[in-house]
């Protein structure tokens, strides 16, 4: 039993819902799917989720919505009509976004409603139009499926209780589950959304849930490359990577998977497929939990995130002081900020943020300002726009001279290490370095690392 999850490049308009309609067809083995919102029809499109952040902004700013609503409802019924689907779809549609609207005072409960009801209104709209192919599917929404999530908007997690409910999933008669992805209920009712690109999550957990024998991922691409496709033209294409090389490479801008998604996966084993709905009778990537290592492949990827903030602070003796540690991330707690990287020497430590969490440069300037008072460092330093670079691969554990290797190419392109970290288990690297050096960076480290497997 399969589950596939269709992103939103996948059921972008009417033509790539049908590629869909012929996948799932073809293969009586699925019968759970999880639907993103559509996504973008060319490249300088706006995702419906886009879209509907956007009829947020306006609602709150207090600026007309009749623009931003059409558009919305527009997008729905360029498909229904399209795939000849009832008109009454796109008028529910719009009833349920202005009912969202008109009733949901709190402003992030707001939000999250209007992000979910992409997802929510193509499933519905999905499981129609399966219904005109003579496939006996049911669209199955996130409350009926059980899966019940934090209260905590933009970021749900997952009760794991809920897999108790979604197992029951297993009983249902029909042909076809159509579920959406990207959110769930709250204890208290709420409608709460996973992180940006969420849909992989809901994929992830529906098949733990339902004990899936295998994950299918459709996407736009047949692999998931060793760089990211924008920066190397016709990069290396992985066959097998394992869930722990993936959550490294994910975290750092592999966006073709959310990191997040892999968690429910590598708890049940349940393998990932990467697919590209454009080209289905590619196998493409698989992620699992073991792979067999190719010497003359000793890295499976590079990939690089930009927007993080260091505080790096010195003060002498540094090692020597109780509670040192446990004083900067307790000025962190205060602002509610977290940290993602802490590479330290004896006499300093730098403490490596998201930029994103700063709200304006307000809290950075009192962070510094209470680290100083509190810590009283000899010198303190901020640096802005840094990437975080990630060199991954299991064959580098016990290997001589992948430093050196990493070392050299990124001084060849002329890239300076701000900082550097390797955790004990050899298989990732960290490197903080500027912002601007993020393309020549992956440049060299490609043509060092994979040039041998161009032919
Ligand atoms: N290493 C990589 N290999 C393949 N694709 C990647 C990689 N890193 C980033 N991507 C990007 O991920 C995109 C697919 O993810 P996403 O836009 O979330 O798709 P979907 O809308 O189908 O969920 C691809 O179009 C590609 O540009
Ligand atoms: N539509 C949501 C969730 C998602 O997973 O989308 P996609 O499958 O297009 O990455 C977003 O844009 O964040």
């Amino acid at each position: 039993m399969k589950v596939a999850k269709f992103g939103g490049s996948s059921l972008s308009n009417a033509s790539q819902i049908k590629k869909v309609a012929a996948i799932v067809q073809g293969d009586k083995d699925i019968k759970t799917i999880v639907v993103s919102a559509p996504g973008k029809r060319f490249s300088d499109d706006v995702k419906v989720t886009d879209l509907l952040i956007a009829l947020y902004s306006n609602k709150v700013a207090g600026i007309d919505i009749t623009d931003a609503l059409e558009e919305i409802i527009e997008r729905y019924h360029s498909i229904t009509k399209e795939l000849e689907l009832s008109d009454e779809l796109v008028v529910e549609f719009k009833n349920i976004l202005l009912d969202r609207l008109e009733n949901i005072k709190q402003h992030d409960y707001l939000l999250d409603a209007l992000k979910s009801s992409g997802e929510d209104f193509n499933a519905r709209l999905i499981a129609a139009y399966f219904q005109t192919l003579n496939v006996d599917a049911k669209y199955v929404s996130p409350r009926e499926a059980g899966m019940i999530v934090t209260d905590t908007p933009g970021e749900a997690r997952l009760i794991p209780s809920s897999y108790k409910n979604i197992e029951k999933l297993k009983n249902y008669k029909e042909e076809l589950l159509v579920i959406p992805g990207f959110f769930g209920i709250s204890e208290d009712d709420n409608i709460i959304t996973f992180a940006r690109g969420g849909s992989d999550i809901t994929g992830a957990i529906i098949a733990r849930g339902i004990s899936a024998s295998i994950y299918e991922n459709f996407t736009d691409e047949s692999h998931i490359y060793a760089a990211h496709p924008g920066i190397i033209d016709n990069p290396y294409k992985i066959e097998e990577i394992t869930y722990k090389e993936m959550r490294e490479l994910a975290y750092a801008g592999f966006g073709i998977f959310h990191d997040e998604a892999l968690e429910p996966l590598y708890q049940e084993n349940i393998p990932v497929m990467i697919r590209n709905t454009n080209e289905p009778d590619i196998e493409g990537t698989k992620i699992v939990a073991e792979r067999e290592i190719d010497p003359d492949i000793p890295v499976i990827g590079f990939s690089c995130d930009e927007g993080f903030t260091s505080i790096s602070l010195h003060k002498y003796l540094l090692n020597k002081e109780v509670g040192f540690t446990k004083r900067i991330l307790q000025i962190l707690e205060d602002y509610n900020i977290s940290y993602e990287h802490m590479p330290s020497g004896i006499d300093d430590v730098s403490i490596i943020i998201r930029s994103s969490q700063f709200t304006g440069n307000e809290s950075l300037d009192n962070i510094i300002s209470d680290i100083k008072q509190q810590i009283e460092p000899e010198w303190i330093e901020i640096e802005k726009d840094l990437s975080l670079l990630f060199i991954v691969g299991l064959g580098m554990a016990r290997q001589v001279g992948t430093v050196k290797r990493v070392t050299t190419a990124l001084a060849e392109k002329n890239v300076n290490i701000r900082m550097m970290n390797q955790g004990s288990t050899e298989y990732s690297m960290m490197f903080a370095i500027e912002t601007k050096d993020h393309v020549p960076a992956i440049e060299g480290l490609f043509k060092e690392f994979f040039s041998h497997t161009l032919t």
